[in-house]
């Protein structure tokens, strides 16, 4: 029997738990170097990253490679539970959200809406070889870059995980919003959308 979401996400949370520190830092750096070498993804303007709770990924050296003109973003819970995104620095102000995850310190006014992105490092709990993507059940990144169902890039959406977050094809829902690519510490992965 196929397992159910709840299901599929409690066993990918369960395997990226079971990842050791060294692994874990053996990981962000290799996909850092991984995002830096991809030309496509060097474009100067405003990157949306995230900040790594759970067990995710950190994007630590990630941010710490960016091109140059590139600006470093973490998202905003929005009250329609869509996201926006400030820009943030070390040192900069943040404030936990609903969930504890720290967002940027910031007016509304001073926030950027996901089609001002030229880069989006999308996270999840499991991802397939076709570009779908199974999130943590709120639905953020769906609204957020819907528009991307009826126009390409950018910004570009791309994936960050442990490869032991691969999971078998998932079937996508209608408001699957699918990868342009994906990194992990083993390999690129491009969708060719
Ligand atoms: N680091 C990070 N930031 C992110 C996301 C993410 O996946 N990772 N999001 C991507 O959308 C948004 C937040 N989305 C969330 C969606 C659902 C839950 C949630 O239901 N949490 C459960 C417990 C989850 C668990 O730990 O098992 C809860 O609080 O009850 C949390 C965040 C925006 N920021
Ligand atoms: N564009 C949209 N408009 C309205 N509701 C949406 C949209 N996209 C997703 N949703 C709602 O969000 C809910 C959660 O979707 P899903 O389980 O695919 O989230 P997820 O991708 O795992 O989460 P996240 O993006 O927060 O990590 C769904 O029940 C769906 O009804």
């Amino acid at each position: 029997m196929n397992p159910t979401r709840p299901e599929l996400r409690r066993e990918l949370q369960a395997r990226r738990a079971a990842l050791s520190a060294g692994e874990r830092l053996a990981a962000a750096d290799a996909v850092a170097r991984r995002l830096a070498a991809r030309p496509e993804l060097r474009a100067p303007g405003y990157v949306g990253g995230y900040w790594a709770v759970g067990g995710e990924l950190p994007l630590h050296s990630v941010q710490l490679r960016l091109a140059p003109g590139q600006v470093w973003c973490l998202p905003l819970l929005q009250p329609d539970k869509s996201l926006r995104f400030a820009p943030w620095r070390p040192g900069d102000p943040l404030v936990n959200n609903r969930y504890g995850i720290p967002e940027p310190e910031v007016a509304p006014s001073s926030t950027l809406d996901p089609a001002e992105l030229v880069l989006a490092l999308v996270p999840l709990l499991g991802f397939d070889r076709a570009g779908h993507r199974l999130g943590m059940g709120g639905g953020y990144y769906d609204r957020s870059f819907a528009f991307r169902r009826e126009r390409t890039g950018p910004p570009w959406l791309v994936g960050v995980a442990y490869a032991c977050q691969e999971a078998p094809a998932l079937a996508a829902e209608a408001w699957d919003v699918d990868l342009d690519a994906l990194a992990t510490e083993r390999e690129w992965l491009a969708f060719g959308r």
